[in-house]
């Protein structure tokens, strides 16, 4: 009888990069239970790249952005920057982007893009202070929560734009002939990461002083500042919760590189730990990855700091459960919440997880059940109860880091789990099967048969 590893497998390219983003044409096969080894290259970080873009609209220049993973979100966000009349020059193999923003034109973002990611609405600050009119319908993304925009048109309505939403549409315009926005004092109510970039990227070309007040404070945040001042943009407490913009007329080229991506690396770093392996990830931040870091060490994973810009996470045989709650950084991240679970369904003893930021980010739990693992639910509540093993079975991955975090739980698992839903997974890990072939896992994309039709099945 053959085993798992011996059945015959249709392989199939990657592509959910170039198929209906809807729905993936391939799944992830993963043979668990092998340990890794080695070093794996962080890449830059997909929620910095996502607003740097959108930042490109403000310099009446070319951007070169550098250090750009290669996803689907990036190609989706370059596509709406095309239809707005960027000149979009994409070097994918050496991760490099040039946006050439001189030839704005267009002030109206297509739904069809828009309505695919969450990023896309970081297009309506640049827009407004640099044309004084966006038309941005009401973005897309992975459906984790009701993600609604009241702090983003609030800040931009406090910096002087009309602001109407129709049928489904953010319409803005700056009032007056000159078409500039005024600085204002913000109160954010919660520090929202996007409603930050989208402010602070208005705020840049505006009139006079902005304040932003109880602003985000995460890496993206601080990365976005640093790209706006190298081009000649005046922001100063970006990293703080008090961000302070003084606008300037008009920003100046630049070649810039983005920051590593730390959800990424958390991500690689759960791997190492629920294989039970010793890996290293370059570059990275460390200060980025404290929460993350230090709950590893409190259930008796150790992480140390090799180099400025190296962690390398060391094998444990055993390790325990602990509680978590998710929160704006410097807390513990929503985005490695998933991932981090599925490390925890092995722990000896019991974990509790609360999600504060999304309301409907526990859809792994169902799916970690599924192999095996003891998850009760309670509202935004998850308890985990350590098990000795999971095993492999067919799973589908609801989001972005729910599909991480069972392609985690199978690396660990007994047997062969093979995870679906690709299309959510390729949006923000830059190739993730062959970063974790190349540390010794065994894991395949291949045709998911039940989706694929004969003509495809024999164009392929
Ligand atoms: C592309 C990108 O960078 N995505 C990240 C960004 O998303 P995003 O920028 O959407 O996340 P926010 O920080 O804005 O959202 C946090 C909370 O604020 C709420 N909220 C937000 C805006 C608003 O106008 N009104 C409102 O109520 C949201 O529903 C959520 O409950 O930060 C999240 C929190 O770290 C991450 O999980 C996402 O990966
Ligand atoms: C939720 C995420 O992405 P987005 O905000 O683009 O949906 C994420 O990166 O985990």
């Amino acid at each position: 009888m053959p085993t798992q590893e011996d059945r015959p497998i249709t392989l199939a390219p990657n592509l959910s990069q170039d198929s209906s983003p809807e729905e993936s044409h391939s799944v992830l096969h993963i043979w668990g239970q092998q340990p890794l080894s080695g070093h794996v290259k962080i890449s830059g970080a997909k929620n910095s790249a996502l607003v740097l873009m959108a930042g490109s609209i403000l310099c009446s220049g070319t951007c070169r952005l550098r250090n750009v993973p290669s996803l689907l979100d990036i190609t989706r966000i370059g596509e709406i920057l095309s239809a707005l009349g960027v000149k979009v020059l994409h070097d994918q193999e050496a991760g490099i982007l040039d946006l050439d923003a001189s030839d704005i034109n267009q002030s109206k973002a297509p739904y069809e893009i828009v309505s695919k990611l969450r990023a896309s609405f970081f297009v309506i600050g640049p827009l407004l202070a640099r044309l004084g009119v966006a038309q941005v319908p009401l973005p897309g993304g992975c459906s984790i929560g009701d993600r609604p925009v009241d702090l983003h048109v609030k800040g931009l309505q406090a910096l002087g734009a009309e602001v109407i939403i129709e049928h489904g549409v953010v319409n803005a315009y700056v009032r007056g002939n000159r078409k500039r926005l005024t600085g204002a004092r913000i109160y954010l109510d919660f520090p929202s990461v996007g409603a930050t970039e989208n402010i602070m990227m208005a705020a840049t070309l505006a009139e006079g002083e902005t304040i932003i007040e109880n602003a985000a404070q995460e890496p993206e945040v601080v990365d976005l500042a640093n790209f706006c001042n190298a081009m000649g943009a005046k922001i100063q407490g970006a990293g703080t919760n008090r961000i302070v913009i003084n606008g300037v007329p008009k920003l100046h080229e630049i070649d810039y590189s983005v920051v590593p991506d730390r959800i990424e690396a958390g991500t690689f770093l759960m791997a190492g730990a629920i294989t039970r392996s010793e890996i290293s990830l370059s570059p990275v931040v460390p200060d980025h990855l404290s929460a993350a870091i230090a709950k590893l060490s409190e259930i008796g994973i150790h992480v140390a700091i090799d180099a400025p810009d190296c962690v390398r996470v060391l094998p444990a045989k055993t390790f325990r459960g602990t509680d978590i709650e998710t929160l704006p950084f410097p807390g513990f991240p929503t985005d490695l919440q998933a991932p981090f679970m599925s490390l925890l369904t092995l722990a000896e003893g019991d974990s509790m997880i609360t999600e504060t930021l999304f309301e409907n980010r526990l859809q792994h739990v169902a799916e970690l059940n599924r192999m095996g693992a003891d998850i009760r639910l309670k509202g935004n509540i998850a308890i985990v109860r350590g098990v000795p093993q999971l095993s492999g079975a067919p799973v589908q991955g609801t989001d972005l880091r729910a599909s991480a975090a069972l392609v985690i739980a199978g690396l660990a698992a007994n047997g062969m789990t093979t995870v679906k839903g690709l299309n959510h997974l390729d949006r923000g890990y830059d190739n993730i099967e062959a970063k974790l072939r190349g540390l010794g896992a065994k894991i395949q994309r291949a045709l998911d048969t039940s989706v694929v039709s004969a003509p495809m099945k024999a164009a392929l």
